[in-house]
């Protein structure tokens, strides 16, 4: 692979790593430069222009300082002097925090280090332009969106966030009443940080520019929670050398979004709870009053009502938090979105894939579980591009790699039938029993909707699971779902 006369510059602080980058990259083609702090990145950057820039996360401001996170402070340097230069980052540490933080300043693509080969940064500077080029090449992207979004079906988004027209329309009617709190509960990956996005996205276009603060609620450190949220007077406590604002105070008049709520710990909750009311608190060392008004929006894995139930969060709270509620279903319940998801994928990152080869795609991943969701998807895609690229192939089936837990499982249609069957001790069989036994049968033997025969399916497994505990709440953990989604389920199918 090969880049003749573009440029790059690297930014890693170990010397035998940087010497070996530039000559990985110098291998490709690209006419490359090397910076081993944040300050000698900084000033290359304003006194030359890059056509990439691939920089390590962890390193130093200059020769004499302690290691930092320094890399995110030369991500945001280059893209203001630069706008046109293509960021990739790279680290160590494949950390969730870091990851987002570094797209959310603008990198294309995250590389693990060590990088050994020349095809790998090739690969990745290929796939970052191609995929420049289609974010800036915003009509022929607008327009391949409005395919889907004619249908009435969908909205779907610039940045490629797909929603269904009637939950666009509920986070339309969120936004203009901005007093109700969001609650969105869902699976890991299935889009609730997207979603308080869109949220944000409505407000401002209605009122103009206002605060967005996400607080990742398990990342916050006991120690300093309070402080965080609420700020601290100067010398409130060892440390304390300026006096802070905390994230309420910066969501002053716009939105706070509370990610993977439940892990509040009870005291913050109870604090909260006193803002939540009036708006009032006070920061850490203060005795002062100070008011703050936001709109709560706070996302959760979990069911709620079992974490009041079982002492994690105060009723007061997850009353005080209920508002508007929207449960994003897991991707494994929204098959027929699949397809979408795909095409739009692959449109997003620059490459044109023919409609026979999303089918072919988008068949074998509704065989899969997906316990990441779309995230995993994602994920998925992408690694089925960087095969392609690694065996200088077109694109094609071969390239997709199904994660290993999702494989499909290879048993017959008769050998599915026999398993359940001796299960079922067909003596004992219970009309419910009989039913599902019926339903695989006709599912075997018959032409039939497999949405159909799926939702029949799952109706009799949600009957008997609700008969067998006795307790919805119980079925509901027994089953791995969430009280919405059993609640959901229950008046599909009037259960
Ligand atoms: N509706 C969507 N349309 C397009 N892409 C989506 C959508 N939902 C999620 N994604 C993709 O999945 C990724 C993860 O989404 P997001 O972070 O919003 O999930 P989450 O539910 O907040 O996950 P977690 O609970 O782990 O924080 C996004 O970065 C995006 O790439």
């Amino acid at each position: 692979m090969k880049f003749e006369e573009l440029s790059i510059l690297i930014v890693e602080d170990c010397q035998d790593e940087l010497e070996t980058y530039i000559s990985l990259a110098k291998t490709c083609g690209l006419i490359a430069y090397g910076a081993s702090t944040s300050d000698e990145a900084k000033q290359l950057l304003s006194i030359k222009g890059f056509d990439f820039l691939l920089t390590d996360i962890h390193l130093s401001a200059n020769k004499d300082s302690e290691i930092g996170e320094f890399g995110f402070e030369i991500i945001q340097y280059a893209l203001e002097t630069q706008p046109q230069l293509t960021v990739l980052t790279m680290s160590h540490d494949m950390d969730r925090a870091i990851f987002e933080r570094a797209f959310a300043l603008g990198t294309t693509h995250f590389l693990r280090k060590p990088i050994t080969s020349a095809d790998e940064i090739g690969i990745y500077i290929k796939l970052a332009s191609q995929k420049k080029i289609a974010s800036q090449n915003d009509d022929s992207l607008s327009v391949f969106l409005n395919q889907f979004s004619n249908n009435n079906l969908y909205k779907i988004y610039k940045n490629g966030v797909i929603i269904s027209s009637k939950q666009d329309k509920f986070l339309s009617g969120v936004a203009k009443n901005k007093k109700i709190p969001l609650v969105l509960y869902g699976e890991t990956g299935t889009g609730k940080e997207e979603f308080a996005k869109i949220l944000h996205k409505k407000r401002v276009e209605i009122e103009g520019m206002i605060p967005f603060v996400i607080v990742n609620c398990p990342l916050l450190d006991n120690d300093l929670t309070n402080s965080l949220l609420f700020g601290h007077k100067k010398g409130a406590f060892t440390g304390a050398n300026e006096t802070t604002n905390g994230y309420v105070a910066a969501a002053n008049n716009g939105i706070l979004f509370l990610d993977e709520v439940q892990s509040l710990d009870i005291p913050t909750q109870r604090k909260l709870l006193r803002v939540l009311n009036d708006g009032s608190y006070s920061r850490v060392g203060d005795m002062r009053i100070i008011h703050t008004y936001f709109q709560l929006i706070v996302a959760t894995t979990k069911d709620l009502d079992e974490e009041v139930e079982a002492g994690r969060m105060l009723a007061d709270f997850k009353y005080r938090i209920s508002g508007a509620e929207l449960t994003l279903d897991p991707l494994r319940d929204r098959l027929d979105d699949i397809s979408i998801f795909i095409s739009v994928f692959f449109k997003k990152e620059g490459l044109f894939v023919n409609e026979e080869l999303i089918n072919q795609i988008a068949y074998k991943c509704k065989n899969c579980f997906w316990k990441g969701n779309i995230r995993q998807l994602f994920r998925v895609l992408q690694r089925m591009i960087i095969n392609s690229q690694l065996h200088e192939e077109d694109l094609n089936i071969h390239h997709l790699q199904l994660p290993n837990e999702n494989a499909t499982k290879s048993l017959s249609g008769k050998k599915i039938f026999a398993c359940v069957n001796e299960l079922i001790n067909p003596n004992e069989n219970s009309q419910n029993e009989l039913e599902l036994l019926n339903l695989l049968q006709q599912a075997f033997h018959t032409d039939q909707s497999l949405n159909h025969l799926l939702d029949e399916i799952e109706k009799q497994i949600l009957i008997n699971a609700i008969k067998r505990h006795d307790s919805i709440a119980k079925a509901h953990t027994g089953l791995g779902i969430s009280r919405n989604a059993i609640d959901a389920k229950r008046k599909k199918y009037k259960i």
